[in-house]
């Protein structure tokens, strides 16, 4: 079993503090929605979640087996879809997979065709990524995340780009792979997290 916990975490940029005494524990099976307006701190706390940026106080911890993982490995437990994290352009989609695949399990023994398929991207299997669409790229991005065989999921802005089809899609998607892993939204459209059972709201955090 999978978790993470949150004791009194804080993250304060210079003299600016962006949440405080954060306590929150999170098991396989929960999702959680990151909400608070523009500038709140949602991709912040994301990164900190992540392992990317350090708390400035308090604690995060992963832990498997009721034992603590150091956070120096934490990224094998992870996928992350967010804007702010590029594709490599020069690669095909078909090489992009084989090269993500390299560092992540797929789940449950997909094939690079079959997450192709499921991503409705057939006919692009040979171009490069530099010249997909803006929601051909966020199709992809929340296939790699979710497709990876990873206890932990974050997803930053996950609609962002999509059209009605894709939105759709991404819930049809989150409904089927949110399965007995963590979950974790950042978001401020209720369309994207609905069936979080737990919710946090940065402002209350300050
Ligand atoms: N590296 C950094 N150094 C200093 N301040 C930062 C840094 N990164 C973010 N901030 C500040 O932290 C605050 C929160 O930013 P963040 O991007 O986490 O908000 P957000 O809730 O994700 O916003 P949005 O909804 O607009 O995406 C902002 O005031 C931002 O300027």
């Amino acid at each position: 079993m999978f978790k993470i916990q949150l004791e009194e975490a804080s993250k304060r940029f210079q003299y600016e503090w962006i949440f405080k005494n954060l306590s929150l524990e999170l098991s396989q099976g929960n999702s959680l929605a990151i909400t608070g307006s523009n500038g709140s701190g949602k991709s912040t706390l994301l990164k900190c979640l992540s392992g990317a940026i350090p708390i400035t106080s308090g604690k995060i911890d992963y832990i498997l087996d009721e034992k603590s993982i150091s956070d120096a490995d934490w990224f094998p437990f992870l996928t992350i879809s967010a804007p702010y994290m590029e594709l490599p352009e020069e690669f095909t989609l078909e090489e992009l997979l084989k090269f993500h695949f390299k560092f992540k399990k797929p789940l449950n023994n997909i094939s690079p065709r079959e997450i192709i398929e499921q991503l409705y991207l057939t006919q692009h299997t040979s171009k490069p990524v530099g010249q997909f669409s803006s929601g051909m790229k966020q199709r992809l991005k929340l296939g790699l995340a979710l497709f990876s065989d990873v206890p932990l999921v974050f997803l930053d802005e996950p609609t962002s780009n999509l059209d009605r089809k894709g939105i759709d899609w991404y819930q049809e998607m989150v409904s089927l792979y949110r399965k007995n892993r963590i979950l974790v939204i950042c978001s401020n459209e209720p369309r994207e997290y609905e069936f979080c059972e737990q919710k946090i709201v940065l402002e209350d955090f300050k």
